[in-house]
């Protein structure tokens, strides 16, 4: 319980130590530059996460703060040589480089349209000593949470959480096939871009778990108690196992059950499924908890943008 505390109370002070000062200019030298209309750089770009070395800190310019969360903060920054937009993930050396590690290594082995997208490590150097940092596909329109909080508790039309659910879904399918677990779906690790786009995000706690059939060993207490299913949330009263992909499904029904109600609502296991098959529109089906797929592609084909102006 001290670990849900913390983790609690951690996630209400938001204003937790983060750098102040990250070797690359601000927004002001930004402005002086001559850059053609700001583009995002591609998400489905051949760079892979391994090339870091092609990047450094210095090659960017900081336009803006995007976000801030435990593990540290992501700035909005410009490529100085092609004005390329990308999001910057900056973490503190005080745990926070060993975090990036192993969440870099996790994002190298994913390139979906559906997970956010690591074009590099940037380690830390002489010059920056204490920061790692990611860098990260911009997904425009901010995370879920955010478009919520605007929305100030109104409900999300059904044909949007429908699209939001089907595409999410396509994410954790290409995750789970790969054997990774994210283990903290909640809207805030969810990002829209203007484009009509859902991405996972926020591969902090993630895990890839060994081809083992069954439930796992449940991994040390990590993630945001309100997505937990009830034999994450309390381990021991289970056996201390529990399914971790079956937890990223528990995660996203919470997500959409709260997106549809505007609320973090109660409900029973069985709600949550039923809920997840009735407003998934693709041939995405919950067996027992379990995410099963067939034939994604003639489904994502078919998808709407039914959200967008959500995010105006
Ligand atoms: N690729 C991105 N594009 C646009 N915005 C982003 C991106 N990545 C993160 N953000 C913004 O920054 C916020 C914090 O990012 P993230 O969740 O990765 O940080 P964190 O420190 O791991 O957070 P947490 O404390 O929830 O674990 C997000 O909620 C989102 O608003």
């Amino acid at each position: 319980m001290a670990l849900i505390r913390e983790k609690r109370f951690s996630q209400m002070n938001l204003s937790l130590h983060v750098p102040s000062r990250v070797p690359f200019q601000d927004a002001a030298a930004a402005a002086r530059r001559q850059c053609p209309p700001p583009v995002a750089a591609a998400s489905t770009s051949s760079t892979p996460a391994s090339r870091a070395s092609q990047f450094r800190l210095a090659d960017f310019e900081r336009v803006a703060v995007l976000g801030r969360g435990n593990g540290g903060t992501v700035y909005k920054v410009r490529h100085r040589e092609t004005c390329a937009l990308y999001a910057l993930k900056v973490q503190h050396s005080g745990g926070g480089g060993e975090l990036a590690g192993a969440e870099a290594d996790i994002l190298s082995r994913t390139a979906s349209p559906f997970v956010v997208r690591c074009h590099a490590v940037l380690p830390a150097s002489a010059s920056a000593s204490g920061y790692v940092a990611l860098l990260l596909e911009l997904v425009d329109g901010g995370s879920l949470d955010a478009v919520a909080r605007r929305r100030a508790g109104a409900a999300f039309p059904e044909a949007a959480v429908a699209e939001v659910a089907a595409q999410a879904l396509s994410g954790l399918a290409y995750l789970h096939a790969r054997r990774v677990a994210h283990l903290d779906v909640k809207p805030a690790n969810l990002l829209a871009s203007t484009d009509g786009e859902v991405k996972l995000a926020d591969f902090g706690i993630a895990r890839v778990l060994p081809p083992r059939a069954g439930d796992h060993r449940a991994p040390p207490y990590a993630g945001t108690a309100a997505y937990m299913s009830p034999e994450r949330f309390d381990p021991e009263a289970h056996g201390g196992r529990y399914d971790p992909f079956a937890a990223d499904v528990w995660g996203l029904g919470v997500t959409v059950l709260e997106l549809l109600a505007g609320r973090i609502t109660a409900f029973k296991k069985s709600k949550m499924q039923n809920l997840l098959n009735c407003v998934i529109t693709t041939k995405f089906n919950i067996t027992n908890g379990m995410l099963q797929t067939t034939d994604l592609s003639a489904k994502q084909q078919g998808q709407e943008r039914h959200f967008n102006n959500l995010l105006d």
